[in-house]
């Protein structure tokens, strides 16, 4: 005899396989449907019965079986945790089946009775079956969702303790009784939100304000906070506390490089619960001050690497301070050698300016723009029904990004006001038009926010602290937001930020590397946009040949004090070198094309020789490189002897660059390993120029510079650096050419 009946739930077929595995042949717990189990139970009776009756067997035979099936099927059911009733049903089917079969052996089973009775008996089995699975199932589910009833209760229980918890501690701290609506846990694991229904005629602010005294009450750690912002109404708030400080660790400039635009947010750095700061600057200018040593100079970094990732924004940067925050935008350009038939790179930013005069330049340029997309533009923003000039990647946002601007506008030096006065303008005339600026500040002084254009303009803010506590007033930086303190940032890159979408709250930015920078630079070369026909037309001249050679010149030598001749002050009609390639006003499809290419290698070579043919250079005699395509380092003054372009001597040492030499010779007396920043201050030069010059000098001779990590700093932190093994290779490589 087959087995009857079997469950068809889930838990039931595991079990039955595991049962299966090595168990005995006669598998009780075999499946069947409640149709086919019958079936097979009554056929099964039925054949059992005639071949009994026609050989004689003695009928208790079948009554014995149907005992054992029973006493298999009971001990099966009781192993699979069936509800009683389920297995005294399986257990009576049994029975049932196997008294019928001794009957019908000792009167016969071919008769209309045995025969009807059997198909009662085969009805009633098939019924029984299909509700005791029902059963099953149902008992099954209802043990699921008590289980998950459990979970989630233990769950509410714990978010209930933290409901209470923080509504005892509000009414003590701030004199408010909140009725906690709901608590939700960041994903990230690092803290959790309330949502709070406030009582009546009190504003969330109430609490904001005493946020530092909760955060203290409830013993956040240093760096966390519990900030209150509006709720989805003005009668709740949400409550975000910060129970672990993602402030504290240095996290890097995230690598996808993934386009952006301006109208969907440009990250600058993230919030104590690691959700991303978008900055919304179609209409806004932002004001970034940060003490010497806070992390500004990496924030302007991160600053220009979001517009640089953008399709819709060219970036004009202005540092007096020898342009030293937007050269590592233009140098990996610059310094790059297209192969043949490669278009040459896009530098990361589209204009710097490193002198005052190149500033007065841009500026003036700036406003011509601002004045021309006035006029040329009013039939387009009819027919788009804005009084907003729509931006996008055919009419670019110019993002103007001026390091210590904050100082130009309060400068009472003649010169700088004149500056200030144009970027007053800027700020004031050209919102609607998509000219917008971003300035930095070394401290939130009285004289920086007194200007009034500036706190009314600028409300993307951010205060990098670092822990310093000089100059920095969060009051007047963030008015109307108390509770922020300057130690719960100690850290450097982190700070405050606010926006008109995200109320002040800590932040930090990300940590951008040098060789961050120059991956930007080559994956966003083909993504920038152009400038306008319109604004180009009134930027004129001006703005065309801002890559002219005159005009770059100083780029190839970053002293502390630029020499950059402004535009129109030294013309001498002398030509552009490789960035002209880069002039939007050249026609597109002659770009990248080796004739052109050609075109402008001989004009970089007579440029070569006009510029250093008469010179007194100590060799004279250097052989012309054959190049590939345009390098625009070669104008340095002060460039090192490039290996493929000296004389080789007899024991190959003046092939050896003298800036390998000497970074050899350092950072071997250093003990073999050294951090780039110490080597480039020991050799006197720009810790990105140095990495560049380096890594180019490295590359040349198919030596790979060192990867990141090979360089442990003194507090045991993995920093980019070199070895002396690397070096000394490259030195013998030189010597040696193969
Ligand atoms: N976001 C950050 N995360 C971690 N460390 C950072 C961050 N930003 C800066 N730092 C650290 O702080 C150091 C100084 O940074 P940075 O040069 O940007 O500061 P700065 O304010 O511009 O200083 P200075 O005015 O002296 O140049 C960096 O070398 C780096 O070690």
């Amino acid at each position: 005899m087959t087995t009857t009946e079997a469950t068809t739930t889930s838990k039931n077929s595991k079990q039955k396989k595991s049962a299966g595995q090595g168990g005995p042949v006669w598998d009780w717990a075999a499946g069947h449907g409640p149709v086919t189990g019958a079936l097979s139970a009554t056929t099964g009776a039925f054949a059992v019965a005639t071949t009994g009756a026609a050989t004689g067997m003695p009928p208790t035979w079948a009554l014995a079986v149907g005992a054992a099936g029973a006493v298999g099927h009971t001990a099966a059911g009781i192993r699979l945790k069936n509800a009683g009733r389920t297995i005294a049903a399986r257990a009576s089917s049994w029975l049932i089946t196997a008294g019928w079969t001794t009957w019908a052996t000792a009167h016969g089973p071919l008769t209309w009775q045995a025969l009807g009775s059997l198909a009662v008996i085969g009805t009633g089995m098939a019924t029984a079956t299909r509700s005791t699975n029902l059963y099953e199932e149902a008992r099954e589910e209802e043990a699921a969702a008590a289980e998950q009833r459990a979970v989630a209760l233990e769950l509410s229980a714990e978010r209930r303790a933290i409901a209470e918890e923080w509504v005892e501690r509000i009414r003590r701290v701030c004199g408010i009784s909140v009725r906690v609506l709901a608590v939700e846990h960041w994903p990230t694991g690092t803290g959790f939100t309330l949502d709070a229904e406030l009582p009546g005629g009190t504003t969330y602010d109430q609490i904001s304000t005493r946020a530092a005294a909760l955060s203290a009450d409830a013993h956040l750690p240093h760096g966390c906070t519990a900030a209150a912002s509006p709720g989805i109404h003005q009668g709740r708030t949400l409550i975000d506390v910060a129970t672990v400080n993602v402030l504290e660790t240095e996290v890097p400039y995230p690598s996808d490089y993934a386009p952006l635009s301006l109208h969907t947010g440009i990250p600058w750095g993230y919030r104590s619960n690691a959700e991303q700061i978008q900055t919304y600057l179609r209409e806004q200018c932002a004001l970034v001050v940060g003490p010497t040593g806070s992390g500004k100079t990496n924030m302007v970094h991160v600053i220009l690497a979001g517009f640089a990732r953008a399709t819709d924004v060219l970036t004009f940067v202005i540092d007096l301070n020898a342009g030293s925050a937007g050269l590592s935008w233009v140098l990996p350009a610059l310094n790059h050698q297209p192969a043949p038939g490669e278009r040459p790179m896009r530098p990361g930013i589209d204009w710097l300016a490193g002198t005052v005069k190149e500033a007065h330049v841009m500026l003036d340029a700036v406003l011509r723009i601002g004045k021309q997309r006035k006029i040329a533009y009013q039939g387009l923003m009819a027919r788009e029904d804005t009084d907003l000039l729509p931006i996008g990647p055919s009419i670019p946002q110019i993002m103007l990004v001026i390091d210590e601007g904050a100082e130009i506008l309060t400068s009472t030096d003649k010169v700088l006001k004149e500056l200030a006065k144009k970027i007053l303008e800027v700020i004031r005339m050209l919102r609607a038009m998509g000219i917008r600026t971003v300035l930095t500040a070394l401290g939130s002084t009285g004289a920086v926010l007194g200007n009034l254009m500036i706190r009314r303009e600028a409300k993307v803010r951010v205060a990098l602290t670092g822990g310093e506590k000089e100059g920095m007033d969060l009051g007047k930086l963030f008015p109307g937001t108390r509770g922020l303190k300057v130690d719960q940032a100690p850290y450097k890159g982190s700070g405050f930020m606010g926006t008109p979408e995200s109320p002040a709250a800590l932040f930090k930015c990300w940590r951008i590397l040098p060789s961050q920078i120059r991956e930007i630079v080559a994956a966003t070369s083909e993504r920038h946009p152009t400038l306008d026909a319109v604004s180009a037309k009134a930027a004129g001249d001006a703005y065309a040949r801002r890559w002219d050679a005159d005009r770059i010149a100083w780029m190839h030598n970053p002293q502390p004090t630029p020499t950059t001749p402004a535009a129109g002050q030294d013309e001498e009609g002398r030509r552009e070198l490789n960035l002209s390639a880069l002039r939007e006003d050249r026609p597109a499809g002659e770009q990248g094309q080796e004739a052109e290419a050609d075109r402008l290698a001989d004009a970089f070579m007579r440029e070569i020789d006009e510029q250093f043919g008469t010179t007194t250079e100590p060799t004279p005699k250097r052989e012309r490189p054959q190049r590939p395509g345009l390098n625009l380092s070669a104008l340095r003054e002060d460039r090192p002897a490039e290996p493929e372009s000296s004389e080789p001597s007899a024991d190959g040492t003046d092939a050896v660059p003298p800036l390998l030499q000497q970074a050899y010779d350092a950072v071997k007396a250093a003990g073999g390993r050294m951090h780039t920043a110490d080597l480039a201050t020991q050799l006197g030069i720009d810790t990105t120029e140095l990495g560049t010059e380096l890594s180019r000098i490295l590359r040349a001779v198919g030596v790979e510079r060192p990867g990141k990590g090979t360089v442990r700093a003194g507090n045991g932190e993995s920093r980019t650096g070199y070895l002396a093994e690397t070096l000394s290779e490259a030195i013998r490589r030189y010597r040696n050419p193969q």
